[in-house]
């Protein structure tokens, strides 16, 4: 396997931070591959993009990118990494395709090359129509596959992608899923982070959970659903019949075979009464719990308008490991 990005026990305490943003995170990302790097807001995501892209400097370990030390040099590490920001960073006196022409020559493409590149993945980006539009002109969604496009011009090894689709809307967000695939055909090494659980389950060969700057877990998104505890489920939908959910959720955990119990929804039809949506985790076959769920609340005169078999999915990971308070 070529190594493409290698982390090695990062650190980075900003100035007058009491705590350190990145706390000793360590990964491989191999060539080819798509790598999500996944965790709630203030994790560190950003931060560790932006050491592996030499605009932030660490405090402490080391990062390779195609073999070089990002932190001892950066120019180097420059013309092998690309990046999505968060924000649109485009330059906004230029037109669409400007941006795209003056980011290559930066860059040191050929002038010839430069107006070929540009026209070609303005095309692949669906944005040949705003290749003279100015920038405060595009959607956000726009904005976004021009930035994506302005980092491929200089054929990078490793494009960063930080919450490539935050914000768009959903055509949009599909559209820059689909180049990122195309990316991974064409054997572009992509990190990407995100909150959003689909879209790393999606896109993902490897996804990593960072919290609190460290990292919790790394491996494929099944393997991480296959290794929670409980990773078939089972929703139960009910009326509580007068029961609070703190009395029914303890009482679904004792069955037999379940896990843990979750409560994921409430509804208050008009006129109706209330529905309660309550997820168990089972660490065997979901569907041999289906009689004896039943079974406890029908005792308990709880009345089940539903009962559906499923799988875990990374954001049952992803919430088992990092809690559900807000950050
Ligand atoms: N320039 C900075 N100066 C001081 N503290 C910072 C700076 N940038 C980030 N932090 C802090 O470092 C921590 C990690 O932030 P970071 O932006 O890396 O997280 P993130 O996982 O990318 O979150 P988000 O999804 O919200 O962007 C947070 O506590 C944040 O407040």
């Amino acid at each position: 396997m070529t190594v493409a990005v290698e982390v090695t026990d990062l650190v980075k305490r900003y100035p007058k931070s009491g705590s350190k943003a990145v706390d000793g995170i360590s990964f491989d990302v191999a060539a080819g591959e798509v790598f999500g790097l996944l965790g709630p807001n203030g994790a560190g995501k950003t931060t560790t993009v932006g050491i592996l892209t030499t605009r932030v400097l660490p405090t402490g370990g080391r990062a390779l990118v195609g073999g070089v030390d990002v932190a001892a040099d950066p120019v180097a590490t420059r013309r092998k990494v690309a990046v999505v920001p968060q924000r649109v960073n485009l330059d906004r006196s230029l037109n669409a395709r400007q941006n795209l022409l003056w980011h290559a020559a930066y860059h040191g493409v050929p002038r010839a090359e430069r107006n070929r590149l540009a026209d070609e993945l303005l095309d692949r980006m669906g944005l040949s129509d705003k290749r003279k539009a100015l920038v405060d002109d595009l959607s956000g969604g726009q904005a976004q596959r021009l930035m994506i496009a302005r980092a491929l011009i200089h054929r990078p090894e490793v494009l960063f992608l930080d919450e490539p689709s935050t914000g768009l809307d959903p055509q949009a967000r599909l559209f820059v899923h689909d180049r990122i695939d195309d990316l991974r055909a064409q054997g572009v090494t992509v990190v990407l982070t995100t909150h959003d659980m689909d879209e790393a389950e999606k896109l993902a060969d490897r996804v990593g959970v960072v919290d609190h700057g460290k990292l919790l877990t790394l491996d494929t998104p099944e393997a991480l659903i296959k290794a929670l505890p409980g990773s078939g489920t089972l929703d139960a939908t009910l009326r509580p019949n007068g029961f609070a959910p703190a009395d029914l959720v303890p009482l679904l955990a004792s069955v037999d075979g379940v896990e843990r119990v979750e409560q994921i929804g409430e509804r208050e039809p008009a006129g109706a009464e209330p529905e309660l949506r309550l997820r168990l985790y089972v660490g065997g076959e979901p569907a041999a719990l289906l009689g004896p769920v039943a079974q406890t609340l029908h005792e308990q005169r709880v009345p089940v308008s539903g009962l559906a078999l499923g799988q875990a999915t990374l954001e049952d990971v992803f919430i088992e490991l990092t809690g559900r308070e807000l950050r």
